[in-house]
């Protein structure tokens, strides 16, 4: 059996609708379709899940959002009257979206109630043309199926019992689609996972079902070794480990969400990235061990939104617990970390920099301050981190002096480098303005140029 998920971009009109039941139904071992909400048609369209956002911000701030629903259900019209359904669809997704409109009292549920209606909906439209089509398909409901998840709105884990509750779709006999992006906590509450979160949904649910592979179907033929937004054209990978993906995911591929490499990995899942575009193509195998091809680099990711408090004090290495204390304020704070370089008498503790208002900066600065009584205390924005990921680097010499000098040649300064305890990975604070040039020039020193260790 496999589990095959299918993200905005392989849903966003009924063209694309068509394709995904082409592809479902050309196997038979296709029986769990997991959907998200219709994506991009162009490169400058709007995600649905985005117009849900703005309808539930502008409902929330003036009590009605007329037109910003009417984007909404416009979407799903479109899709429907292409796909040649009937009206009354349509009206049940309106009437859905008017319930769900409902429920702003509870302000903090109400967004993440708004976001889901995006898959809910999508899942029994696409349920619905499966059957005009003549397939046995039905939409399942995750309280129903019992997705269980953390109550943790917007940011929501999967709960270990849900595995067992799922395993039972096996037992349904005709195609499933499931709405991806969302659970309920125990207490019946409707929470989402964090953004990109079909990836999520898709990867619990190939494990519940101890499926054969998990297929993540996109808009691109592979997983590629860097952003090919950032290089042109750039080399395919077609193999790579769990551990990899997770890392590449982490520092922005933002073409598999990291946290959906858990599930599939613990349950040992092959995962595969393939293209609805383009079907035939092998796409990118996720596995637990790969053949290395000689290049200890499998991949290079890159993502902006850092900021480093860079912290100096005289001695630093001699004061015993200087670091707890610091990421105590941290913790106090209500700020999560995502590196801790240090040097003798520095440390560095890079934050995703949308966690710090500009309140909570001056709040943080002067605890550190106080607190720490430290020589120099910075807090640089506009970070930019590069992360260089293979499993074979670590047995591989002159992996960090050949990224440097690529670095270095492109003309690029280096605020800071983190060798992650992995092993797995290598790890490069720039400039944001800097990092694409940065990125360019690791690229061809890895994959342009024949590798020489
Ligand atoms: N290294 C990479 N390899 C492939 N795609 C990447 C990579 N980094 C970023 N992307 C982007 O990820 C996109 C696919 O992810 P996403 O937009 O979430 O797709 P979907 O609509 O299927 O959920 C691609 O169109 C590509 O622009
Ligand atoms: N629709 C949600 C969840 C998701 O996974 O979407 P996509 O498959 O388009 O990345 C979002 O935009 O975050």
């Amino acid at each position: 059996m496999k589990v095959s998920k299918f993200g905005g971009s392989s849903v966003a009109s009924a063209e694309q609708i068509r394709k995904v039941f082409d592809i479902v139904t050309s196997d038979e071992e296709r029986r769990i379709v997991v959907v998200s909400a219709p994506g991009k048609r162009f490169s400058d369209d709007v995600k649905t899940t985005d117009l849900l956002i703005a309808l539930a911000e502008k409902y929330l701030q003036y009590g009605e959002a007329q037109k910003e629903l009417e984007a909404v259900i416009a979407r799903y019209r479109d899709i429907a009257d292409q796909l040649e359904l009937e009206e009354d669809i349509v009206a049940e997704i309106e009437e859905d979206f008017q319930a769900r409109l409902q429920l702003s009292d509870d302000t903090e549920r109400f967004l993440d109630c708004i976001k889901a209606g995006g898959e809910d909906n999508n899942a029994k439209l696409i349920a619905r043309y499966f059957q005009s089509c003549g397939v046995k398909a039905e939409y399942v409901n995750p309280k129903e199926a019992g997705l269980l998840v953390s109550d943790e709105v917007g940011n929501a884990q999967v709960l270990q019992e849900s595995y067992d509750h799922l395993y039972r779709l096996r037992e349904k006999t005709g195609i499933v689609i499931f709405p991806g992006f969302f659970g309920y906590s125990p207490e019946g509450n409707l929470v989402t996972f964090p953004r990109g979160g079909s990836d999520i949904t898709g990867a619990i649910l190939a494990a519940a079902l101890k499926a054969d592979l998990y297929e993540n179907f996109t808009d691109v033929d592979s997983v590629y070794a860097v952003n090919p937004n950032i290089v042109d054209h750039p080399k395919e990978i077609t193999e790579l480990t769990y551990k990899e993906m997770r890392e590449l995911s982490y520092a922005g591929f933002g073409v598999f969400h990291e946290e959906a490499l858990a599930p599939a990995f613990r349950a040992k899942i092959p995962v595969c990235v393939k293209n609805t575009n383009n079907p035939k193509a092998p796409g990118t195998m996720i596995v637990a061990k790969r053949r290395t091809n000689g290049n200890p680099v499998v991949g290079i990711a890159s993502d902006n939104g850092f900021l480093n408090i860079y912290v100096e004090k005289y001695l630093m290495n001699r004061e015993i617990g200087f670091g707890r204390k610091l990421l105590q304020i941290l913790e106090e704070e209500g700020l999560s970390y995502e590196h801790t370089p240090s040097g003798i008498d520095s440390l560095n503790v890079i934050l995703r920099a949308k966690q710090l208002t500009e309140e909570k900066e001056a709040r943080l600065f002067d605890r550190i301050q106080t607190e720490l009584e430290p020589d120099k205390v910075k807090i640089e924005r506009n970070i930019a981190l590069i992360m260089i990921v293979g499993e074979a680097m670590n047995k591989t010499i002159g992996v960090a002096a050949k990224a440097v000098s690529a670095i270095q040649n492109a003309n690029v300064n280096i605020a800071m480098i983190n060798q992650g305890s992995s092993e797995v990975s290598m790890m490069f604070g720039v400039k944001e303005s800097d990092v694409e040039n940065a990125v360019r020039s690791i690229y061809q020193a890895f994959f342009e140029k024949a590798y020489v260790s």
